[in-house]
């Protein structure tokens, strides 16, 4: 029988600018429609660092260049502008895949707003990288010219950082639910949502800050009551001792487990940390949930138990 599965999808799922997304899309569709042909219910979450980023370069750029002409563009748009193109992608990218499989059923992107609370901590504390890579010179004027913090990102070269609140609940579920329990194909929770405070009345005004797509990704898995959350990355299992002589790959991970190599500082923030939070939190959220932890590519493999991380109680 068919499972119910939200996947998160990670960068290499999307590539970093404009035309690596319309080449990585084709290629992330393909193992998604794996998944919807083997009878499965599918809901997909996607990360948007790279994309936001580049967003709120351009539109900082034009205010910059004619103050008098354009305003500067909150956070909170540039996440549902980066929602709105990479849904674009993901969504015609799948319906081609479908169609050409025989598949009619629908594909949409709903664009989704996630309530924050405002005194998350992680407002005081920006630790999500956004944007491109920048050298010590390009970061150094970016905080020069606009005061914006940056971080060094594991050897990599600088990225500029926000902050990363957790969510606390999705406002569209009961319409992206109605979707689901109808057989569509929903893309939501992009970006990990566009962060709104809940303000009085019916009010929802939008959070200067990015969050992390895996967590929103736990939270629309738990909402929708599915039956497994699969976050696939760049790496086909996550790893102790990661990168070191004696790395190990792990098949299986319990709760209890994966909280013990948390502690031990296994998985490095930012990056394979949230994943296994989230793997975590969903596996403990009721009894038979499982999450996964897997490559784009092993996706059906995983699912059918023969690769991956697999963390269930
Ligand atoms: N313990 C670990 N096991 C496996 N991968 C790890 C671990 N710690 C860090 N990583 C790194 O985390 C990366 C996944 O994080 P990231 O690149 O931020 O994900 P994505 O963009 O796919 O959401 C892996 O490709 C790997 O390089
Ligand atoms: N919003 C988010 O988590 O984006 P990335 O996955 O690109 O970091």
């Amino acid at each position: 029988m068919g499972k119910r599965i939200v996947i998160a999808l990670g960068g290499n799922a999307l590539g970093s600018n404009l035309p690596e997304q319309m080449v990585a899309v084709k290629k992330t569709a393909s193992a998604i429609v794996d998944l919807i042909e083997a009878g499965n219910e599918v809901v997909i979450a996607h990360g948007n660092g790279p994309q936001v980023g580049m967003i709120q370069n351009a539109m900082s750029e034009l205010t910059r260049s004619n103050p008098e002409k354009y305003i500067p563009c909150p956070l909170s748009v540039c996440v549902a502008m980066s929602q709105g193109y990479i849904g674009y992608d993901l969504q015609n990218a799948l319906r081609e895949e479908m169609l050409d499989r025989g598949i009619t059923t629908g594909c949409t992107t709903i664009l989704t707003q996630v309530e924050v609370d405002a005194h998350d901590p992680a407002f005081k504390n920006p630790t999500k990288p956004i944007g491109a890579f920048m050298t010590k010179e390009e970061a150094d004027k970016m905080v020069a010219e606009q005061g914006y913090k940056v971080v060094e990102d594991a050897g990599r070269g600088y990225r500029r950082v926000v902050a990363s609140p957790k969510p606390q609940s999705i406002i569209e579920i009961d319409t992206i639910r109605s979707l689901v329990e109808n057989d569509y194909v929903v893309v939501a929770c992009g970006g990990g949502g566009i962060p709104v405070f809940v303000t009085e009345g019916h009010h929802l005004k939008g959070a200067a800050a990015v969050i992390d797509k895996d967590f929103a990704a736990e939270k629309l898995a738990e909402q929708l009551n599915a039956d497994c959350l699969i976050i696939l990355t760049a790496v086909e299992k996550v790893a102790v001792h990661f990168g070191k002589p004696d790395q190990e790959w792990l098949s299986e991970l319990t709760p209890e487990t994966a909280q013990k190599y948390i502690e031990a500082g296994e998985f490095a923030p930012g990056s394979m940390l949230p994943k296994v939070q989230a793997a975590v939190a969903f596996a403990q959220s009721a009894p038979g949930r499982e999450s996964l932890i897997t490559l784009l590519e092993k996706a059906k493999d995983g699912i059918n138990g023969l690769t991956g991380t697999r963390i269930h109680q």
